[in-house]
């Protein structure tokens, strides 16, 4: 935003090709028009999030200045070892507009289910001096595809999870609280797990990317995205040595006595623990601990997931007994819960589901927890984000522009200027110019260094919401 001076250059957070495009358009081109959308893949449908930070933090205001220009001059001429960098180009856009990018952006609103292959957003230079601008944001703006996929990964895990909650558990109550974020460490980034984490929170209100919740906050205007508990990690479980585990788990009960706290079990005997120290020495204080609503949710660490989450399960039952709920599946006391929080991703989710449910347990007892998987385990290619031309003005004349490869026809490009109109309950991309404008879903987001429409997380977390959902319809 204007008055914070990002360290980095806006011109050179960029490909390097793209500083000589301005001399590669036909000569009198005075529009170019791109457009985003996911070819594909994973998924049958994206979650869009995240435009709106890299808006904010890049492109919103007076963010070309002479020393910005200067640097970028200088860093071209060294990296190309020739002068091909556009200085009158950019000294044009400091001076006619004040350093405001004149550009144009609309998109669909954040948070919106869409069907892949589909125009997500499109851009266009406002001046047609500049028609080379256009394009040379793509590199920022196709980072999107990593929110995108997140957001679109972890509401995919959230479907699951509704799923067989409704088949085992008499509410969906649970929830927004059943996909746990265990994802900052294993990040490439602080700034990948800020962005990741953000994307997570939009389908859940569970995490410990505490990176995630400060996004929320500062560019979508949430002030707590996010919860988490007391919960041990192996040192201060093993620095009692291994025949002092029992009183590190007195311990987390004496510190909480009350509310939820998670203990990991696993540093030795995973079984041992749950059968010998929650089961049997400790039993009495968990109870007791109930009686004040506390919560204790034993986390296994190791193992193959659903085998150790069953065996887990069977032990606790015997120890502390179960009832059975509504739709006839077993329940765990209230106040004694498992997290999984190991080996989860969206292809090991439904598999450890189904077991428990064949063996009578609901999935109310367990949460879980997911780290690589959900924030890093993902690529550009998981969706096939892309950025592609589709449109241009050259010498006065209108052209509808597009590649269509014989090698790849999955690669074949929309054509003119595109919009998004919801036809019953299709979204349909029309192409050539020939949409409705009074239909079309996509919405001018940015324009000539303004933000134009602005996305609080409430209203981003509203359209992705399950369709289940959606009207609070609970099951
Ligand atoms: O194991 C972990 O790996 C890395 C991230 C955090 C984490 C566990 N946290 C936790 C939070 C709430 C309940 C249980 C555990």
């Amino acid at each position: 935003m204007a008055g914070e001076y990002p360290l980095e250059n806006v011109i050179l957070a960029t490909d390097s090709y793209k500083v000589t495009h301005h001399l590669q358009y036909p000569p009198g081109t005075t529009t170019v028009y791109s457009y985003f959308e996911s070819r594909g893949g994973t998924f049958p449908y994206t979650v869009f999030f995240g435009l709106q930070y890299i808006l904010k933090r890049w492109l919103v205001g007076p963010v070309i200045t002479e020393s910005k220009i200067q640097e970028a001059k200088e860093i071209c001429q060294i990296h190309f070892r020739q002068n091909i960098f556009n200085e009158e180009g950019w000294r044009h856009i400091l001076k006619e507009h004040g350093g405001h990018l004149p550009l144009r952006i609309k998109a669909v609103p954040e948070g919106s289910v869409i069907p892949t292959r589909n125009v997500l957003f499109t851009v266009e230079n406002t001046d047609p001096m500049v028609p080379w601008l256009t394009n040379w944001f793509e590199t920022l703006l196709v980072q999107t595809w990593y929110p995108i996929t997140v957001a679109t990964n972890s509401r995919y895990q959230k479907e699951l999870l509704a799923k067989y909650l409704i088949d085992t558990a008499d509410t969906l109550n649970t929830l927004h609280m059943k996909l746990h974020d265990f994802g900052f460490r294993g990040c490439s980034s602080v700034e990948t797990a800020a962005i990741g984490g953000g994307a997570h929170l939009v389908n859940f209100k569970s995490t410990d990317t505490i990176a995630g919740l400060l996004f929320a906050r500062k560019y979508y205007g949430c002030n707590m995205a996010g919860f988490s508990i007391p919960a041990t990690e192996h040192s201060t479980m093993t620095t009692w040595g291994k025949s002092r585990e029992d009183e590190a788990c007195r311990n987390m009960l004496n510190h909480f006595p009350s509310g939820t706290i998670a203990v990991v079990s696993d540093s030795y005997d995973v079984f041992n623990c749950c059968q010998n120290i929650w089961g049997t020495e400790l039993k009495a204080a968990v109870e007791a601990r109930g009686e004040k609503g506390g919560v204790l949710v034993i986390r296994p660490d190791s193992g193959d997931p659903a085998t150790v989450v069953l065996k887990v399960l069977e032990i606790l039952g015997k120890q502390f007994g179960t009832t059975k709920n509504r739709k006839g599946y077993k329940v765990l006391p209230p106040y004694l819960r498992l997290i999984q929080g190991d080996g989860i991703s969206y292809k090991s989710l439904g598999p450890i589901l189904q077991k428990l449910k064949e063996y009578q347990w609901s999935t109310d007892n367990v949460t879980f927890g997911s780290g690589g998987a959900l924030l890093q385990r993902l690529d550009r290619d998981t969706l096939k984000c892309a950025f592609k031309c589709s449109f241009a003005i050259v010498n006065g004349e209108k052209l509808n522009v597009f590649k269509k490869p014989i090698t790849d026809s999955g690669k074949h490009s929309k054509k003119g200027r595109l919009s998004l109109e919801k036809q019953g309950n299709t979204y349909v991309t029309v192409e050539e110019g020939n949409g409705n404008p009074v239909k079309d879903i996509l919405v001018t987001v940015f324009e000539n260094g303004k933000l134009i429409r602005e996305y609080t997380f409430d209203e981003i977390r509203r359209n992705a919401e399950l369709e289940m959902l959606k009207n609070n319809k609970r099951t």
